[in-house]
């Protein structure tokens, strides 16, 4: 008995500390946020992942695709030696910190260094984030997805939209200000609701005509100026379905950087059990239709590579375990199964 009191305490204990851990971290990214000098003095210990044009540098070891993080001397040395200033360095943006306060910074070097000549010194390739994304774990691809989006939104924001002066970067990156006008600009997602219809016993999956072949996924749309996430859920499966929804409940939420930076609201709903056929809007999709339990297991399984049968079509599948759309699908499946 003591001994389940005593795993009991350490689970406690180290709930504890990680918490605090936590904390401690989330406060010290806030204080480098608010504090250029403190940001700046940062930037001289942290470490650094790079990108050219908004694609990440990765780097194959044996099986693996690793995001290698260089130290700043590191940094220095390599612009030092491609005769670039130092100066390269106040172009990074802070994306996060180690538990034991590492900060870290993405940089975009499209502009001072050859893509090639990058490659070559640091034995790795600059990869497209639609690649990048499936091949690396998890964490990394989260925090991949954010930098990416953090210094596109960068690249897209050097003009006040008042004055249309140049507007200029905190030290951490997180935000722009004009000093013509006083105007602060801050870093910005686009709301979208994914959402999962399901009549009690199917679900719907639809697809656009921009999709691979095969491919089928949730219903989405993107929030209208002044909607509640229940507003935009309502009239996007009204608009590209043709149902009314019944009742709508929560999943969970991501950050989707595709085409440029959303925020991904993933809901269920149900739809009213007399009202079910669907009437697609086909300006904006290519197909929607109910799929049965068994169907929605198999095309869980079931690779994008083989889709393609032997007559040329192709096989149900869903987007893969990265995006949150997987996440619905997976969840609806086990409601149907419990
Ligand atoms: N991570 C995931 O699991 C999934 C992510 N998505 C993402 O959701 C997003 C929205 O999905 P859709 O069904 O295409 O949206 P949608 O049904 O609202 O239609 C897209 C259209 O909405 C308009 N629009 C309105 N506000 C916009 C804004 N802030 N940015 C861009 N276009 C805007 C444009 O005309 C655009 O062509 C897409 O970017 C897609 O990548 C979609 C499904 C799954
Ligand atoms: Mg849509």
């Amino acid at each position: 008995m003591a001994a389940i009191y005593q795993a009991a305490y350490r689970r406690a204990a180290l709930f504890c500390r990680s918490h605090s851990t936590y904390v401690k971290k989330m406060r010290y990214l806030n204080k480098l946020k608010e504090d250029d000098s403190l940001c700046r003095q940062a930037q001289t210990s942290g470490t650094f992942y790079l990108f050219h044009n908004l694609s990440p540098f990765l780097r194959k070891v044996e099986e693996k695709y690793l995001i290698p993080q260089l130290s700043a001397a590191e940094m220095k040395r390599i612009l030092e030696k491609f005769k670039e200033t130092e100066q390269w360095i106040e172009k990074s943006v802070l994306i996060g910190c180690s538990d034991e306060h590492v900060p870290h910074f993405a940089l975009d070097l499209a502009g001072a260094l050859e893509r090639s000549v990058i490659e070559a010194e640091l034995k790795g390739s600059f990869t497209d984030l639609r690649k990048a994304l499936f091949v690396v774990d998890e964490d990394s691809s989260s925090l991949l997805a954010s930098a990416q989006a953090l210094l596109r939104w960068h690249d897209s924001h050097q003009y006040c939209s008042k004055t249309g002066q140049p507007t200029q970067k905190n030290v951490a990156g997180s935000k722009r200000v004009c000093h013509a006008s006083g105007i602060t600009y801050y870093p910005q997602m686009s709301p979208v609701v994914i959402i999962l219809v399901s009549d009690g016993s199917r679900c719907l999956l639809a697809r656009q005509p921009s999709f691979p072949q095969g491919m089928y996924t949730a219903l989405s749309g993107f929030c209208d100026i002044g909607e509640a996430v229940e507003e935009t859920a309502r009239r996007e499966v009204a608009e590209e379905v043709g149902l009314e929804v019944e009742s709508l409940w929560y999943s969970a939420s991501q950050h989707w950087p595709f085409p440029s930076s959303c925020l991904m609201i993933a809901c269920h709903a149900l739809v009213r059990g007399q009202q079910l056929e669907i009437s697609m809007n086909s300006l904006e999709l290519e197909e929607a239709r109910w799929f049965g339990l068994e169907e929605v297991m198999e095309g869980l399984k079931r690779e994008p590579k083989s889709a393609k049968q032997d007559n040329g079509n192709f096989l149900p599948w869903f987007p893969p375990k990265q995006a949150i759309a997987h996440q619905l699908i997976n969840e609806w499946v086990k409601q149907q199964t419990s």
